[in-house]
């Protein structure tokens, strides 16, 4: 039965992305009945179906049921899995998209050409409804399913638009791997709270709570990062000694490195794929 608002939506492959877009929407209030998915590692997918009350079957089945699907599984193996479902895609759903690097063009020769595509990075903090994903259509997308795609990723977090598909690149080395860029900032912060002598337990606590709080100040507030930096920097003061040492030790371009590290495998993971 079609609902415009709750689209009929399957995921294939089931594995972390797609678990944190699910988790959110059902904490979003998203029909638990109106979600499928499939996966080949049967006892993960009955946990999700057991965690979020989903329904499952195999890739062709509930593709077949669905109004949009999302391609949810590794790059490596996107072009199998798309090539075998083409047969259950005769009612043209909208698909979309979460691989990183796997282009659209390379995703209509394998499911049709005039299949309505888009594609998406998402990131995983999806789960608790503070994703960011950008987004790209391909000419097939009608404007309600464009619609459709901001929809289901809005309910998650926030929605960018992108006209330029190769910028999907970028967004993956922003936002896409972007959660893991903090987490390691985390880590590496809890530890050196640790190595001060404070207690593990501690330092956890004080990391976390201050990057919540940093995030949700930027989120915030009406004035740049930048200069919500320089309001902990007292001139002389101990902030200063910390940023002095992170500049001089090049972490604006660490971050460079890393970031056109990240689009140029995202580039290189379509190549090696033979796109
Ligand atoms: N993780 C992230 O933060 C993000 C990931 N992405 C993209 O999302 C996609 C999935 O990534 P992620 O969730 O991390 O990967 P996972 O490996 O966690 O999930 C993929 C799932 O697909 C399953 N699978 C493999 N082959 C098939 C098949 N033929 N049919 C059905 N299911 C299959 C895998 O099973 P098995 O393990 O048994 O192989 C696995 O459970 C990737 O394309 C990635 O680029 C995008 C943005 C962020
Ligand atoms: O690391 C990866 O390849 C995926 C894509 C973006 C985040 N995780």
């Amino acid at each position: 039965m079609s609902n415009t608002q709750h689209p009929q939506l399957a995921f294939i492959g089931a594995g972390n992305m797609a678990r944190s877009i699910i988790g959110g929407l059902v904490q979003e209030g998203y029909p638990a009945e109106r979600i499928r998915a499939s996966d080949l590692n049967h006892d993960a997918l009955e946990q999700l179906s057991r965690d979020f009350g989903i329904g499952t079957g195999d890739n062709a089945a509930v593709a077949e049921w669905a109004e949009v699907v999302v391609l949810a599984v590794k790059p490596q193996v996107m072009k199998t899995v798309t090539e075998a479902l083409r047969p259950s895609l005769a009612h043209h759903p909208l698909l979309i998209s979460i691989a990183a690097g796997i282009d659209g063009a390379s995703l209509s020769r394998w499911l049709g050409e005039d299949q309505a595509i888009v594609r998406c990075m998402p990131n995983t903090p999806a789960l608790v409804k503070t994703g960011a994903s950008g987004l790209h259509a391909n000419r097939h997308t009608s404007g309600a399913q464009r619609e459709q795609a901001e929809q289901i990723m809005g309910a998650v977090g926030t929605v960018q638009w992108l006209d330029d598909e190769p910028l999907m690149d970028a967004v993956t080395a922003v936002s896409g791997s972007g959660p893991a860029y903090f987490f390691l900032v985390m880590e590496a912060m809890i530890d050196a709270g640790v190595q001060q002598g404070l207690t593990r337990e501690a330092a956890t606590e004080l990391t976390l709570q201050t990057a919540l709080g940093a995030a949700t100040l930027a989120r915030t507030s009406d004035v740049g990062v930048d200069e919500l930096r320089r309001r902990v920097m007292s001139p002389g003061g101990t902030t200063e000694a910390a940023i002095e040492s992170f500049e001089r030790d090049g972490l604006r371009d660490t971050f460079q490195r890393a970031m056109t590290a990240c689009a140029e495998r995202s580039v290189s993971l379509a190549k090696a794929l033979g796109q």
